[in-house]
């Protein structure tokens, strides 16, 4: 019999450390990390109609509009129907998550709430590969050479994003909009948060609240058997 299909969504303020956290899931527990990221800049890089629109939005440092962002990653979440998957990066706003619940049940929510000192730290000090996405931080995840990605050898950047003053404002525009996504979740009561300065601390939690809801591991039982 085929293992219960598994659904979550994780949300953070930008460097709270939704794209790490969801590796680790991914690599623990055999879902698919969707990251709302990676699909705008696949679009992109493929010229697609909407990946054209996303571009003008993302170069001004603003978000995607609801209607984009929906009509993008909706019919590939239908897609999904036989996989288990971890959303990172949408929803976003109220309009999307209501998209989202009129296309499937999620099981549980992860909100991280990372202080805002701790933030601004991490964000001055990322650097990113461009091409692919990949995210390295000078002190917490270091490339193996300095300024260059672990895979490609290519440079990596920082982005005019993460540094302080516009941190500031995306930090307030996440906050207004998370808010009512957030209390939704929590009347459903799917929402798990989790809060600290450290992703290794942090983890542990996840990891066990994880454990205890998706109940088969990809190294135990399923060695012959496609994951769901
Ligand atoms: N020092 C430190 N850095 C961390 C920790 N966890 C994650 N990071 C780094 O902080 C930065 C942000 O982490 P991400 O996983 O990209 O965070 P995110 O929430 O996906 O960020 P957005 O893509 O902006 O929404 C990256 O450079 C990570 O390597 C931690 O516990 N300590
Ligand atoms: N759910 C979403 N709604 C609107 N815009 C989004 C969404 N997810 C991503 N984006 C857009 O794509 C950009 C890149 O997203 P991401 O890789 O998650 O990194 P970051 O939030 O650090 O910029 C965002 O800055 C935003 O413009």
């Amino acid at each position: 019999m085929m293992a219960k299909l598994f659904r979550a969504v994780i949300m953070g303020p930008p460097g709270s450390g939704k794209g790490t956290i969801s590796e680790r899931i991914a690599q623990s527990f055999g879902l698919k990390h969707l990251s709302s990221g990676d699909f705008l800049r696949e679009n992109i890089a493929a010229d697609t109609e909407a990946g054209v629109l996303a571009k003008t939005y993302i170069e001004r440092g603003l978000m995607v509009p609801d209607h984009v962002m929906t009509r993008l990653l909706l019919p590939r979440l239908e897609e999904m129907t036989r996989h288990s998957w971890l959303m990172d990066g949408f929803p976003c706003t109220l309009t999307q998550a209501k998209a989202l619940n009129s296309t499937c049940d999620l099981d549980l929510v992860i909100s991280l709430n990372i202080p805002y000192e701790t933030l601004k730290d991490r964000l001055s000090d990322r650097w990113i590969h461009p091409g692919s996405g990949r995210v390295y931080n000078m002190g917490f995840n270091p490339p193996r050479v300095q300024g260059r990605d672990d895979l490609s050898g290519e440079p990596l950047i920082q982005h005019d994003n993460d540094q302080p003053e516009a941190l500031v404002a995306r930090l307030r525009h996440y906050k207004d909009v998370a808010k009512p996504v957030i209390d939704l979740y929590k009347s459903k009561g799917i929402l798990h948060t989790f809060s600290g300065t450290e992703t290794d601390k942090i983890w542990p939690y996840i990891n066990s609240l994880l454990s205890t809801k998706i109940p088969s591991r990809p190294e135990t039982d399923t060695q012959h058997i496609p994951l769901p």
